[in-house]
């Protein structure tokens, strides 16, 4: 446990240079929430955009890094925050607008480094269909919760990948193909794909046993479960090896934790996620997130920041009441969006801000 290295995550000041529509922004939070309101449009989601990219990756869009620069800017732009006295920061420079550049502390860093400062949890519409769409969101979500947790799925999941692809253009053309070659390429992904394996269904235990431990009402219970087909026991290197003539005939590579998925049950329904309402399914979202931030909190000994697109709207006022307690549970830092001040009216302990056209203002209770 590394958490003796983490003081309080909070960012105390952020600075936007030319990101999407905010020429010039300035926050200072002073408090464990942050609201930011405004009309349609105004750049509330890129404010939280902003702070997503003070993890590894793309960002909560994930966007193209040559999207982000404010149009009619010179190129290129800034994101810097103060995170208990470290400065971090991202940005481009226009002369190379898709090279990510990280400073941590004033030196150049990688943004893998960054997750060692500041642990980031989102919430987005965009994930509001994820119980419905198909399996690869789901598991790009399991992934990014599983990461947090295991810092070397990354790796695994590279390698992984890299290795299914060499596997998929040798089997293009099987009978020329070198075995030797194609043993030592499914090896690689039997090692790699077990790794990948036991860190989901690790993530998985532990975030069930975290619900379990959360309140049923108002919110929603889930419970949580792989699916996929590794389930044979046969180890994967050798099941690929058996399956080439298969896989070769449906042109890709058909078994392996690449195919897994994210089953989830609303408990006291005993209904899939799919089947419940808008509403119920945002609410199990919500209760899967709280608890991945309290197996952050708990891993890290420092809960971690929370960003909250568009949240509040879609839960009705018992529910909204219920998680804004959770949220100050947490002892985290919550960002927040919405069109309308009233939805936030009774939390007593916020920062909050108006945002119109690029422009922020401190707006009163
Ligand atoms: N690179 C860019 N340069 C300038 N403006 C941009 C850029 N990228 C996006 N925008 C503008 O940012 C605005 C969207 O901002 P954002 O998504 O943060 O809105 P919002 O306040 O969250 O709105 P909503 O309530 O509709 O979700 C759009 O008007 C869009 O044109």
């Amino acid at each position: 446990m590394r958490a003796g290295r983490y003081s309080r995550a909070m960012i105390g000041r952020l600075t936007l240079s030319d990101f999407r529509n905010h020429a010039d922004a300035l926050i200072v939070p002073d408090a464990a929430f942050v609201l930011l309101t405004g009309d349609n449009g105004a750049g509330k989601t890129n404010i939280l955009e902003a702070v997503s990219l003070l993890a590894p990756g793309r960002g909560l869009r994930g966007a193209a890094l040559s999207a982000m620069a404010r149009q009619d800017g010179p190129g290129g732009f800034g994101i810097a925050a103060e995170v208990d006295g470290v400065v971090l920061g991202t940005g481009v420079t226009p002369a190379a607008p898709e090279r990510r550049q990280v400073r941590i502390g004033g030196v150049a860093s990688s943004a893998n480094a960054l997750a060692d400062h500041l642990s980031i949890v989102w919430l987005t519409p965009a994930m509001d269909r994820l119980f419905l769409d198909s399996p690869g969101g789901r598991r790009r979500f399991l992934d990014r919760l599983t990461l947090a947790l295991h810092p070397a799925h990354a790796v695994h999941s590279a390698r992984y990948e890299a290795a299914m692809r060499a596997r998929n253009r040798l089997i293009a053309d099987l009978r020329s193909a070198d075995p030797l070659w194609l043993d030592a390429l499914e090896a690689q992904m039997g090692e790699h794909g077990a790794a990948l394996a036991a860190a989901r269904a690790d993530l998985v235990a532990r975030l069930n046993a975290e619900l379990a431990r959360q309140p049923d009402a108002p919110f929603a219970r889930p419970l949580i479960a792989l699916g996929g087909d590794g389930e044979s026991g046969e180890p994967l290197g050798a099941k690929l090896a058996r399956e080439r003539r298969r896989d070769a005939a449906a042109g890709r590579t058909l078994s392996g934790p690449h195919r897994d998925d994210l089953a989830v049950t609303h408990v006291a329904k005993d209904q899939s996620a799919a089947l419940c309402s808008t509403g119920e399914q945002k609410a199990l979202l919500l209760s899967i997130l709280l608890a991945h931030a309290a197996l952050v909190a708990g891993e890290r000994g420092q809960p971690p920041v929370l960003l909250l697109d568009e949240v509040a709207a879609h839960l009705d006022p018992s529910r909204r009441a219920a998680l804004f307690d959770r949220l100050r549970a947490s002892g985290g830092q919550v960002w927040m969006t919405g069109t309308e001040p009233g939805l936030f009216s009774d939390l007593k302990d916020a920062t909050r801000l108006s945002v119109t056209a690029g422009k922020i203002f401190r707006s009163a209770a």
